[in-house]
């Protein structure tokens, strides 16, 4: 490592004027014209650490749109401006496992936001250590045998795969529970929430609204599992338009009477609502084999075997162990200045007693980002001599 220290944290004082009073534990760092304040808690859910805008140019204070499951307030933080549009937040005093988040301000996900929203945006994504592996998309036509897949896979490998428990305007089948197969929801509640900016993704599917939201993909990454979502090809090619790095696979039926014979024998839909589900595959199958969407395709013909070519695709075999790296506990140190050298972010810690010991959070690797966490976070301790 080589070269002069590189040090953005500017921390505020008391008495800014113009409406909006900031407090000493309150973190601020410029970019461009404008200084985004961090600290106190966001205005519309109190729960989550705030976020305001500073103007230089209009001397005006904005508080933007703040997507993403935030952190929650805590006494201090230290704040470094990195590349792409983005700010990593270190929390002073918070458990190793919530302490370092990324509040990105200008990231390829916030400027199609902003777009999408028309008003200003930011949004959070928090920074995960180890390199839990991409999400998977899975879709297919109805009956296909999607849902089938992946209970095994998550039967087989509980610690390894989460569900995105998506949101749905349909009705619970008599198995479903709420929270655990879907959210079911009120439209009016899911369109207000979609213009809110909450979801990934969202889709009209066999006359019912079905949506991703970002909060759904993130319990699960939070959880140090790898994401699965079960969705639409419409909501499949959402998903590969926006940021989120996944990987995308199709399942086709062997036939189409066989998906007729499966839908019918699962026995959930009405004659009607199968019929819709029938007239849907036909334009699915086509679009999920030809749409460039979809990276792998699998058959599910006879069960056990697509089960193992599914297995095979996403690199598991039945001696797989746990998802990415065992990562050993660092706790950050209550009170420290932040370096930045390159990728690397030297943290040493101050106060009354100094201990010799330095840590280093290794940014090189990271990958991912909103919407869902920030992956690949290195931290080593350094002892000096
Ligand atoms: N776009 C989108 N599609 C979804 C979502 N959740 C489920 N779907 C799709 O909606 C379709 C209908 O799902 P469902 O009502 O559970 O019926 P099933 O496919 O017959 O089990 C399936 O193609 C699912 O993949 C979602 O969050 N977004
Ligand atoms: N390879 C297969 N052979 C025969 N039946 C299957 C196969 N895969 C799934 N099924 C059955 O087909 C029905 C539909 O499967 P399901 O997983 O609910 O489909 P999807 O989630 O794609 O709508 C279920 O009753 C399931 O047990």
């Amino acid at each position: 490592m080589g070269g002069a220290p590189a040090l953005f944290v500017d921390h505020l004082e008391n008495g800014h004027t113009n409406g909006c009073s900031l407090k000493s534990e309150d973190t601020s760092v410029q970019i461009g014209d404008r200084s985004y304040v961090i600290g106190g808690s966001h205005e519309e859910n109190p729960l989550f650490l705030g976020v305001q805008i500073h103007d230089k140019i209009t001397n005006k204070w904005s508080s933007p749109t703040v997507l993403g499951t935030g952190p929650k307030p805590c006494k201090a933080y230290s704040a470094i401006v990195l590349k792409q549009g983005r700010i990593l937040v270190i929390k002073k005093d918070a458990a190793s496992d919530d302490s370092i988040w990324f509040l990105e301000v200008d990231s390829p996900f916030v400027r199609e936001q902003r777009k999408l929203l028309g008003k200003e945006v930011v949004t959070w994504s928090k920074g995960v250590r180890g390199n839990a592996e991409k999400p998977i998309v899975i879709s297919g036509p109805s009956g296909v045998g999607k849902g089938t897949l992946i209970t095994m896979l998550m039967k087989e490998f509980p610690s390894m795969f989460g569900f995105s428990v998506s949101h749905t305007t349909r009705s619970p089948r008599c198995m479903e529970k709420n929270g655990v197969h879907y959210h079911f929801t009120e439209k009016t509640v899911m369109e207000k929430e979609i213009n809110d900016g909450k979801f990934l993704e969202f889709a009209s599917v066999h006359g019912n609204l079905y949506g991703t939201s970002i909060e759904s993909v993130e319990v699960v990454t939070d959880s140090g599992k790898r994401c699965i979502l079960d969705i639409d090809v419409q909501g499949a090619r959402s998903v590969k338009a926006s940021s989120l790095d996944a990987m995308f696979i199709f399942v086709c039926p062997p036939s189409m009477k066989e998906l007729e014979d499966r839908l019918r024998a699962r026995g959930t839909e009405t004659e009607e609502q199968i019929q819709k589900r029938l007239r849907n595959a036909e334009a699915e199958i086509k679009a999920g084999k030809s749409s460039g969407i979809f990276g792998h395709i699998l058959y599910n013909d006879n069960l056990e075997e697509c089960y193992k070519s599914l297995k095979n695709l996403l690199g598991i075999d039945n001696d797989a162990p746990v998802n990415g790296l065992e990562v050993e506990g660092i706790n950050l140190p209550k009170e420290h200045t932040v370096t930045k050298m390159e990728d690397k972010i030297l943290i040493q810690e101050t106060g009354e007693v100094i201990k010799n010991n330095m840590i280093v959070l290794d940014l090189s690797s990271i990958n991912g980002g909103a919407p869902g966490r920030t992956r690949g976070i290195v931290l080593d301790t350094v002892k000096s001599s």
